[in-house]
């Protein structure tokens, strides 16, 4: 007999290195996410999250080890519709006068690629748009939102492409309660619709409930893979405060593992 097959990585790192500047900032990362699988990122500041999520999506070159996407090396990987990726908290304004839709429009452009959007594109990205509450704003320039209004855009565009896999690093990070309870929401709904999430945290918080393991990287190397320690397990465990790098001013003292 056969054993229950387990559900396919989706995404895979096995002995990953990484060096910025002078310094190694990944020290053999193994990390597997299957399919359907929801995965908790976490570690102290600095300890290599947002590394190793933009390795995966090819953003850092690794000076050692693999990366796979569903299956494939990174370097033969071109099915990048099927990627979501939100990166740590940026404007979604880059500058140029850009409404809400043209911005979540362009999400849609790995499905697109050069031909013209049609109709199932164009609802696609109206879908998105009201996933994340924003339809009456849809043709407001980007530049007048706020934070949180910024990362539910950002959101949208990554789900423009009807990706199986999105990848967040720190999708709550400076985002106010409302956007907040908005995105859980949205992200719950993905889940629900089968999709496979890593998602980099400094704290579970208000995802806590979708979370199915967490690892926690520290100094570049994996020091936990497991069950997400539950909030009252956090304390108990042995660990350091991360202090939150975007906290306009009170750091926020987790207790989370280091
Ligand atoms: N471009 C760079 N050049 C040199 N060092 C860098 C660069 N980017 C990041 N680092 C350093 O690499 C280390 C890991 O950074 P990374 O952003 O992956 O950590 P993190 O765990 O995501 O932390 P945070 O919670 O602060 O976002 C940090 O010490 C950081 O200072």
């Amino acid at each position: 007999m056969p054993e229950p097959s387990t559900p396919e990585p989706v995404i895979s790192l096995r002995g990953a290195t990484a060096t910025l500047g002078a310094r190694p900032v990944l020290r053999g990362v193994d990390l597997t996410v299957h399919r359907g699988e929801v995965v908790a990122l976490l570690g102290a500041n600095g300890s290599g999250k947002s590394t190793a999520v933009r390795s995966v999506i090819g953003q850092v070159p690794l000076t050692g080890g693999t990366v796979e996407l569903f299956g494939t090396p990174l370097r033969r990987f071109r099915q990048w519709a099927r990627v979501g990726y939100v990166p740590q908290r940026t404007t979604a304004a880059g500058g140029v006068p850009a409404t809400i839709r043209e911005v979540v429009a362009s999400g849609r452009l790995s499905r697109t690629k050069l031909r013209l959007p049609g109709r199932a594109d164009r609802a696609a990205v109206d879908r998105a748009i009201e996933l994340v509450g924003l339809t009456d704003r849809a043709k407001d320039s980007v530049n007048a939102l706020s934070g949180g209004q910024h990362q539910r855009v950002l959101i949208a565009r990554a789900l423009a492409s009807e990706p199986e896999v999105l990848i967040m690093d720190e999708p709550m990070a400076g985002v106010d309660l409302a956007s907040q309870e908005i995105l859980a929401t949205t992200l719950r709904e993905q889940v629900a619709g089968g999709a496979t999430v890593l998602l980099v945290l400094h704290e579970l918080g208000a995802l806590e409930p979708l979370i199915d393991r967490a690892i926690v990287l520290r100094d570049g190397c994996v020091m936990y893979d497991g069950p997400p320690p539950e909030a009252v397990g956090q304390h108990a465990l042995p660990g350091h405060d991360h202090v939150h790098p975007h906290a306009a001013s009170e750091p926020v003292r987790t207790g989370l593992l280091s």
